[in-house]
């Protein structure tokens, strides 16, 4: 026997009789009903029904299809993966092909033959389930390469979007953001995502190389080349060949490298130092800079042709301050992680910790929040680490903005409300029916939010 709930379907049709005569034949799913487009709107906002069987003649003008095309597109606009079957008249192939062409999952002319629509019916849950549970696999299993990088903030996740998005192909990425917000976790991620990842990936920070050794660190050298080079070495340039190299700081890359590297991307060859052969190498480059190029550009200190080259696709990175929930988010899992690497068993951070955290502006980024916890970890007396293991200083009380849900939730129906009343021109029915609510409970809100309709 099966326990599985009935399905919602819905049915949209003004003739009273045809819409009972459905209800009775498709009663092996959960029937909903409307009778013109703005109560097909409301059921479709209330209950999601996968599936919608509609009349494309529907009041006012039930004589013309205006009405019923506009509700195909504000379904198919609201709910992309309704499967609509729209019912037509007989000989009405015109518009049966205009609805396909909208986007409807398919036609039946009227007078039609319940047993067949329900066939069509069925086809369409079946086909609305897999493609659900497609895209549930495709959540579950997408993000592999970075899984590492936590995040809840919209802009974050979508940079992890963009870097899965390009790591197929092999353009040049640029990405900007603040020192420790992630640059090389997100430049491993996109080789890792790519099809260069069975390769090596190779970082170098140009920034952190003087200018005299970069060049050999990045072109590599023969041996005898200078006092010292013992024995021909490849630059990181090379040792990447087949893989991705990271340029992190290129904001940094001394003039005269800053041509090298561009011929080098012209021409995809090295010439070791001291050394007469071109050496062909294949490499996808991904760079990083916390300084703005552009502003370097016009102060003549970066190549503005090298800039092109590099800046194929630019990524900006947000700072952890402006990711929503994510300094807390990252905090806990720090502290996890710290406290089974220093083998405290569990710990977890008491509520003023957590104040203090949110309160602070994390200049340094994740890198700072992660060197903060680790400390914390290993300085708490027990296992609630506390504000003062946190160490972060400053007086957190005044600061604090403490998250009042109900007022956030009042704001927003205050909002919803107000919109919808004038909307519908005050009418109270209307306002229901926009907002997927009932009228009394319409009735119960406005009063609990001190709204009056103007008409009472
Ligand atoms: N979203 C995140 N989730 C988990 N760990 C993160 C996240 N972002 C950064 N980290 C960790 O924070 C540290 C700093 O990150 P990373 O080195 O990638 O930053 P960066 O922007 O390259 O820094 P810099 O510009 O100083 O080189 C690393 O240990 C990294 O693993």
């Amino acid at each position: 026997m099966t326990t599985e709930r009935p399905r919602p379907l819905l049915i949209v049709e003004d003739d009273l009789a045809l819409q009972k005569q459905l209800r009775w034949s498709f009663d092996q799913f959960e029937t909903l009903t409307a009778a013109d487009r703005e109560s097909a709107l409301a059921q479709i906002h209330r209950h999601a029904p996968p599936v919608v069987t509609m009349d494309l003649g529907l009041p006012p003008d039930a004589d013309s299809v205006s009405e019923g095309f506009r509700l195909l597109e504000q379904i198919l606009a609201a709910a992309p993966d309704t499967k609509v079957i729209v019912l037509t008249g007989q000989n009405d192939h015109a518009n049966a092909l205009r609805a396909i062409a909208l986007g409807a999952y398919d036609f039946f002319a009227k007078p039609f033959e319940p047993e067949l629509l329900a066939l069509t019916i069925d086809r369409a849950f079946r086909l609305h389930d897999l493609q659900q549970e497609n895209r549930r696999l495709q959540a579950v299993q997408h993000p592999t390469a970075l899984s590492g990088l936590l995040t809840r903030d919209a802009n974050m996740q979508r940079v992890c979007r963009t870097i899965e998005k390009v790591a197929n192909s092999n353009a040049t990425v640029l990405l900007l953001g603040e020192s420790g917000t992630g640059k090389e976790l997100l430049a491993r991620g996109l080789h890792e995502s790519s099809p260069r990842v069975k390769e090596r990936f190779v970082a170098i920070n140009c920034a952190a190389i003087p200018e005299n050794l970069l060049e050999s660190e990045l072109f590599g050298y023969e041996k005898g080349a200078f006092t010292g080079a013992a024995k021909t070495t490849p630059g990181k340039i090379e040792t990447a060949n087949g893989g991705t190299l990271m340029l992190d700081e290129i904001g940094d890359l001394p003039l005269p490298l800053q041509a090298k590297l561009l011929r080098f991307l012209q021409e995809r060859v090295v010439e070791r130092l001291g050394g007469r052969q071109e050496i062909a190498v294949d490499v996808r480059i991904v760079c990083a800079t916390h300084q703005n190029l552009k502003s370097q550009i016009s102060d003549g200190r970066f190549r503005e042709d090298l800039y092109y080259r590099l800046a194929e696709i630019v990524v900006p990175i947000p700072p952890l301050r402006e990711r929503t929930g994510d300094a807390t988010l990252l905090a806990h899992a720090f502290v996890h992680k710290f406290a089974e690497e220093q083998k405290r068993g569990s710990m977890t951070l008491g509520e003023d910790a957590v104040r203090s955290i949110e309160n602070h502006r994390w200049p340094g980024n994740v890198r700072e929040l992660e060197n903060c916890l680790k400390r914390a970890v290993i300085m708490a007396d027990g296992s609630r680490i506390t504000r003062d293991d946190i160490g972060l200083g400053g007086n957190d009380e005044g600061e604090t903005e403490f998250i009042d849900l109900r007022k956030v939730r009042d704001d927003a129906e205050r909002h919803a409300i107000v919109t919808a009343l004038g909307r519908a021109n005050n009418n109270l029915m209307k306002t229901a029916e926009i907002l997927g609510i009932s009228r009394p409970t319409l009735y119960d809100l406005m009063h609990r939010l001190g709204l009056k309709s103007q008409n009472s």
